[in-house]
């Protein structure tokens, strides 16, 4: 059951306290409540997710993304030096699902390289492609889109699964136009833009239809799924809502490993803390910001930086808050001789009724499905790569180095024209950045620092996708289409194009590593390949704050396929002590 109100909960003592009920923390509530012998109760700081339609109606993402809101924590990045300075936004959401309420909805799973590399630097095999395929699938539940549109050729059934529990559809065909323009740039300039018939193969290089999060004409979150109808009445099963938590309490050393008794939090608008217990572990899913945070608060980081605060060190684990890891974001706008665009509907209030009239009648129309239609995973030239003396970032050759996402509408747009965009990620930044505190007052803001282009690879990698970009849209396809490039870059210098990017540059949201897992013997790190908390005991990490790197892609579905798992090891671990 889900509480609004700490009074109605009919105690506070349970087997497992999952502190964050967002994208990860709802998986492993549900996956642990299987069992009926488990009890466990989530404490998530935001507002329910019930009702909230911006939430709901895929179309209508943005609107969750305007700061400040209530089902946001509104934070921003320091000043960012590679971004001449800017800070930039970091949205986190502060509603039951996390991320996956507020979140652009893409579904990828990422390279398998990428995960080949997780379980070299854990020396953990658990953690590769073939192992947590399995918890992908589990996720995943492929659901046919809502115009039920013939998708031969748009995706490979063979590598999704019917029978999950969070809804994968391919998007309605809003945009046929667009669409079309787009899988004729591959027939025409195939060795720069090949087709991939389904980029969650683990072999994502190339273009192809985008997958997302939604069933039926609706946004499926971690709290639409995983707390469904079907789970959150299970007895065993408890979610309390408005709970911030402070910082984890009760504190004692058993066989030289730190242990904690309880959680402690507010709620609603009480001023008094509550403490609640967990008879067998604490889980952190408070994401890459709360998450350290939570620690942070509790002794649990760099010992120089906790006693500058006061806070006593309980525990020095100087990886806490280090090694953050996000996508630098930025695009490439033209105007075009279509009305087909995002701008038709949003600019014209007949149309825009019609269409908001349309879902409510059938969850059908463009309103049923995010904007992006098509991505693409590219990789620089290994020549240019070596000519300028870097090595490969990436994590294998199958692995991306930028991506490209083809959205029928631009934000840079001048008002009454019909624009589409390019937008373009650096998938394997290595720059990083970190989160800490900067105040030993639990309620504070943490301090972000998304360390964005600071090193040149980062930024070369940038100009070189500009560029690249710029060569696809050169394909015969889009000479009529297109009108004009909303900022001019085809002349740009190097420097040039540099400043555009550090001028316009953003997040693309996808921040981990913040709490990395590292193998057992590593002096680094902040949990072990089994999510443990290392140098403590019955307190785990499960959320994206664990990724070692960045994944290339978007880090939805990666959480997910690693909270399944990470469910998984709680339960091998409990349930062989009964
Ligand atoms: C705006 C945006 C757009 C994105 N778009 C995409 C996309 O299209 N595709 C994609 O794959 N990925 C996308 N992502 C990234 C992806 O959604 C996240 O990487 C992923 O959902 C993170 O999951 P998580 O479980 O680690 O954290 P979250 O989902 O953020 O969950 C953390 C939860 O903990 C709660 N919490 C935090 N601190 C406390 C505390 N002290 N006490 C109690 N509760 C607390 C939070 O309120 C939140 O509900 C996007 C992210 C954002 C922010």
């Amino acid at each position: 059951k889900v509480y609004e109100d700490v009074s109605e909960l009919p105690g506070l003592s349970y087997d497992f306290v999952i502190v964050g009920g967002g994208t990860a923390g709802n998986v492993v509530a549900n996956r642990l409540t299987e069992n009926p012998d488990f009890s466990v109760l989530v404490l998530e700081a935001g507002v329910s997710n019930e009702g909230v339609i911006d939430s709901i109606i895929p179309f209508f993402v943005e609107n969750l993304l305007m700061q400040p809101n209530i089902y946001e924590w509104n934070y921003t990045t320091v000043p960012q030096t590679g971004l001449n300075g800017r800070n930039v936004g970091n949205p986190r959401a502060h509603i039951l699902g996390g991320c996956s309420a507020h979140n652009g909805m893409i579904y990828t799973r990422g390279p398998a390289d990428d995960y080949n590399r997780f379980a070299t630097v854990t020396s953990d095999p658990g953690w590769s492609w073939n192992r947590l395929l399995p918890y992908f699938l589990k996720n995943e539940k492929w659901t046919a889109p809502v115009d039920h549109h013939d998708t031969r050729g748009q995706y490979d059934p063979a590598l999704h699964n019917l029978n999950g529990v969070n809804s994968v559809s391919l998007n309605a065909l809003s945009w046929p136009v667009f669409s079309q323009h787009i899988i004729q740039s591959t027939k025409e300039i195939p060795d720069e833009l090949p087709f991939n018939l389904d980029m969650n193969s683990g072999k994502p290089l190339g273009l192809g239809w985008v997958q997302s999060t939604i069933g039926g004409g609706e946004r499926s979150t971690s709290a639409t799924s995983y707390l469904g109808p079907k789970f959150i009445q299970r007895r065993n099963l408890h979610v309390l809502l408005h709970a911030q938590v402070s910082k984890l309490v009760n504190s004692s050393h058993k066989n030289g490993k730190l242990a904690f008794g309880g959680v402690e939090f507010k709620q609603g608008g009480a001023s008094s803390l509550f403490i609640a217990t967990a008879a067998k572990e604490i889980i952190l899913s408070a994401g890459s910001v709360g998450t350290p945070a939570v620690l942070m608060h509790s002794g649990i980081g760099n010992r120089k930086t906790l006693s500058n605060l006061g806070i006593t060190t309980l525990l020095d684990l100087p990886s806490v808050g280090q090694n953050a890891t996000d996508h630098p974001a930025f695009g490439v706008d033209w105007t075009v001789n279509s009305n087909q665009t995002i701008a038709s509907l949003t600019q014209n209030t007949t149309r825009f009724n019609e269409a908001f009239a349309q879902w409510n009648r059938s969850h059908t129309g463009p309103f049923s499905g995010g904007g992006t239609t098509h991505s693409a995973w590219l990789r620089l030239d290994h020549q240019i790569l070596a000519s300028n003396n870097f090595t490969d970032p990436s994590s294998g050759p199958d692995s991306p180095h930028i991506e490209v996402t083809f959205t029928p509408g631009s934000f840079a747009a001048p008002p009454g024209s019909n624009s589409i965009s390019a937008g373009i990620a650096v998938l394997n930044p290595i720059s990083r950045g970190s989160v800490t505190i900067n105040s030993s007052n639990p309620f504070d803001s943490p301090i972000i620092d998304v360390g964005f282009l600071l090193e040149a690879l980062d930024i070369f990698t940038g100009r070189e996708a500009i560029k690249k970009v710029l060569r696809l849209f050169q394909a015969p396809t889009w000479q009529d289409y297109l009108i004009a490039p909303i900022e001019d870059l085809s002349d740009s210098s190097d420097d040039e194009l540099d400043e555009y990017i550090r001028n316009s540059a953003a997040s693309a949201f996808h921040l981990v590593g913040t709490a990395a897992m590292s193998a057992r013997d590593a002096d680094y790190g902040v949990v072990d390949p089994d999510l443990l908390v290392k140098g403590a005991s019955r307190l785990r990490i499960i959320d994206a704050s664990v990724f070692p790197f960045v994944i290339s892609g978007h880090t939805q579905a990666p959480t997910y396929a690693v909270a399944e798992r990470g469910a998984d090891l709680v339960k091998m671990a409990w349930e062989s002590k009964v």
